[in-house]
């Protein structure tokens, strides 16, 4: 199995706050990789580790072999942050059509990713109007498309699900799980959906900056001796556990 994301021994501080304590982990090519957690254990500041926005004080970082920051690898990284970074003066397939220009796409190839992306997260309708005027799921869902447009390898998606309704959540997941079987993605997600959490392959806990468990959603629930997925992420939120 090809490694896709190595993390080794990463700790990383704001100011005094130790956000991150020696986070060590594997992931393998075609998995998709979940974090769960309660807010401010350090999630988001992992991702943003991954992606290369930050530096971590030690350890490392590598994303398909190569050292992370790395601008070459941010073009096989498909990011979604969890606050949307969109042009809202533009229209949605300006948007679209910007950020698939900072890849190395050919003009047919873009556009049919353009049309790809849209039509998964169903915004085919809505892709001439403004951005200012989407709601809020809206929004969500063009910074998915985006995150898909340049057909990355490794996808990292930071609560992608917020605000979008239970049926296009299930398209969507019923998508991942494609991109990871078919195209042999490797996606990492961050949830406080405990239904998605059990679709992933593995799950870390992340709990004050370290991740204290990590296995298959079966493999968890066991160790817990839950029922389901609440439950194992309530018992891991509880110190001493
Ligand atoms: N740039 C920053 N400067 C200072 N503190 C920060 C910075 N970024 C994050 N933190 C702090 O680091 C901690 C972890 O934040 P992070 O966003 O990684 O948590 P999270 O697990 O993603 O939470 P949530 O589930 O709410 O998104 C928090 O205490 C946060 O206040």
């Amino acid at each position: 199995m090809k490694e896709t994301i190595k993390i080794q021994n990463v700790s990383k501080s704001y100011g005094k706050k130790v956000v991150l304590r020696k986070v060590d982990f594997t992931i393998e090519q075609g998995n998709i990789y979940g974090f769960i957690g309660p807010s401010g254990a350090g999630k988001t500041t992992l991702i943003k580790l991954i992606v290369g926005m930050d530096v971590p004080d030690s350890g490392s970082i590598h994303v398909l072999d190569q050292k992370m920051p790395n601008l070459q690898v941010l073009q096989n990284i498909g990011y979604m942050a969890q606050s949307d970074a969109l042009y809202t003066q533009l229209t949605g397939k300006e948007n679209l059509l910007f950020f698939a220009s900072l890849y190395k796409l050919r003009k047919t190839e873009m556009n049919e990713r353009i049309s790809y992306a849209a039509r998964l997260v169903n915004l085919t309708d809505d892709l001439n109007k403004k951005v200012a005027a989407y709601s809020g799921g809206m929004k969500r869902r063009l910074s998915l498309a985006i995150a898909l447009v340049q057909n990355p390898q490794v996808l990292i998606l930071d609560e992608p699900t917020v605000g979008i309704d239970p049926e296009l959540r299930l398209s969507i997941w019923n998508e991942l799980i494609r991109l990871k079987t078919e195209e042999r993605k490797t996606i990492i997600v961050t949830t406080h959906v405990m239904d998605e959490a059990e679709r992933c392959d593995y799950i870390s806990m992340v709990r004050d900056g370290a991740i204290i468990a990590t296995g298959t959603p079966g493999e968890l629930k066991e160790r817990y001796d839950a029922n389901n997925f609440d439950e194992v992420f309530l018992y891991a939120g509880r110190k001493g556990k």
